[in-house]
């Protein structure tokens, strides 16, 4: 379901300015009328014809998926806020531990992936002194690893697709762990082997829908763009944030962990050797949640980066999502559209929601339990993102790549309509509609 084609035409065929037609020469009106249809309507129809030969085939969907951890650290969740304590030099501050401890048993987490070893802790104090200026050496750590991280992901994404990275046109890569120009985005293309004319951009300190924002961005490239075929990297390191446990975000602490996912997104129509659709992604809302920015957020500083997480998040996400979701539903539905795939009628109220598969964003154990209830889910829906919590804790932006792979092994299990959901500061709430090809 091409749901952008009718906008564009729209667009292309009415002229906001009629007055400019009249006003101009006879002979370049002439000339207009030769760039346009045979019903001498001009450019606007000649221009309709240009969108509709640029617009693909039906909606944009995931060719392939990938992800990757650091190799080097995996901490075990029950030992964590003991390490901690002992590598920061912490150790006195009992009150401090026995709390983060208690927050660690109730995170749903088994256990984390970490880039920073406790050799660079020993080597570089300042990354766990708040008075010591670390910005510089957090970002030298990351400037490579950070894209290395996303290289690692991308290549089992192209792998899937089975087309060569040379065949890649755009590529969206978010991350909040690395800054510099070029960026990661370029140093990315380059380790890939990416065309000098692949289209970069990056997405910056999104946080956690940061992942939500990038596949829904490369949905509207792939969709307007015939051919395209988009890769979407999310890669985040934890270090450019990490503190001593006295800095008062006990709860980043417990929570994040480092990962990258890549997904390669295209629309039809598809090419030889190419893998068929995994998920299809039919339509896509950001609805921002007002007078929220206070809620969740991250300051850069000398010292590194502080995170914010107030303790209303997952409530704010319960009392919202919903709503979302119904605009999401209703959103994609076009009256006139071209006999694609119909979306389900809003659902809502008594269960109905468990219709659909789900691939939530597990920013905390709390924010899952909160939509389950508000959505009457029965408990296996939010399955694949317990299953990602659990085994990574919150990777920000790459989490929610981690969670549609975990769907795509359960395939063969998934109703045919699925929804995705990311959040992240702002409040911003990422909704994309799915759908699940037979
Ligand atoms: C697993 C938690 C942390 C604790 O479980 P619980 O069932 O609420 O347990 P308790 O109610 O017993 O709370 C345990 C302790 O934690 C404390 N706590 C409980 N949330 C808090 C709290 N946000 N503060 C500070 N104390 C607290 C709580 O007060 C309590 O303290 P104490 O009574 O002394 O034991 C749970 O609250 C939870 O899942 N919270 C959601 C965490 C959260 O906000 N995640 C972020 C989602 S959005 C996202 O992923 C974006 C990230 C981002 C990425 C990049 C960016 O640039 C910016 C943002």
């Amino acid at each position: 379901m091409p749901l952008k084609l009718h906008s564009i035409t729209k667009l292309a065929t009415s002229d906001p300015c009629p007055a400019n037609k009249s006003s101009a020469p006879a002979s370049e009106r002439s000339a207009m009328g030769s760039i346009g249809t045979a019903n001498g309507n001009g450019i606007g129809h000649g221009g309709a014809a240009v969108a509709r030969r640029q617009h693909a085939e039906g909606p944009a969907a995931m060719l392939g998926i990938g992800t990757a951890n650091p190799t080097g650290v995996e901490v075990p969740q029950n030992v964590f806020a003991e390490n901690l304590f002992r590598v920061t030099k912490s150790d006195h501050l009992t009150e401090l531990q026995q709390k983060l401890t208690r927050i660690c048993e109730k995170t749903g987490i088994d256990k984390r992936h970490f880039h920073l070893t406790e050799e660079t802790l020993v080597a570089h104090p300042e990354l766990y002194d708040q008075d010591a200026p670390s910005l510089d050496s957090r970002l030298a750590m990351t400037v490579d690893a950070v894209p290395k991280l996303a290289q690692c992901a991308a290549a089992k994404a192209i792998a899937e697709w089975g087309r060569p990275a040379s065949e890649i046109t755009h590529l969206v890569f978010s991350t909040y762990s690395a800054w510099g120009a070029p960026s990661a985005d370029l140093r990315l293309a380059t380790l890939l082997g990416l065309r000098p004319t692949v289209n970069r951009t990056i997405l910056s300190l999104h946080g956690c829908y940061g992942g939500g924002r990038a596949l829904g961005l490369a949905r509207e490239l792939a969709e307007n763009n015939r051919g395209a075929r988009v890769l979407v990297a999310c890669a985040e390191i934890t270090l450019v944030c990490f503190g001593g446990p006295d800095g008062g975000n006990l709860v980043g602490h417990a929570i994040f962990g480092d990962g990258a996912g890549a997904v390669i997104v295209g629309a039809g129509p598809f090419r030889d050797g190419e893998q068929s659709p995994i998920f299809e992604m039919v339509h896509a809302t950001q609805t921002t949640l007002p007078k929220t920015e206070h809620v969740l957020g991250m300051q850069v500083s000398g010292s590194g980066v502080d995170f914010h997480l107030a303790i209303q998040v997952p409530t704010l996400i319960g009392q919202n999502v919903e709503r979302c979701l119904l605009d999401a539903f209703r959103g994609g539905d076009d009256e006139d559209d071209d006999g694609g795939a119909h979306l389900p009628s809003p659902l809502s109220g008594n269960g109905k929601w468990n219709e659909l598969f789900w691939a939530v964003h597990p920013g905390g154990r709390q924010i899952l339990d909160n939509i389950d209830k508000v959505l009457q889910l029965e408990p296996e829906k939010l399955g694949a993102s317990r299953h990602v919590l659990r085994e990574y804790g919150n990777m920000s932006g790459a989490t929610i790549v981690f969670v549609l792979d975990e769907l795509r092994r359960r395939r063969s299990l998934l109703p045919e309509w699925g929804a995705m959901l990311a959040f992240g500061p702002g409040v911003t709430i990422e909704t994309m509609v799915l759908r699940c090809p037979r």
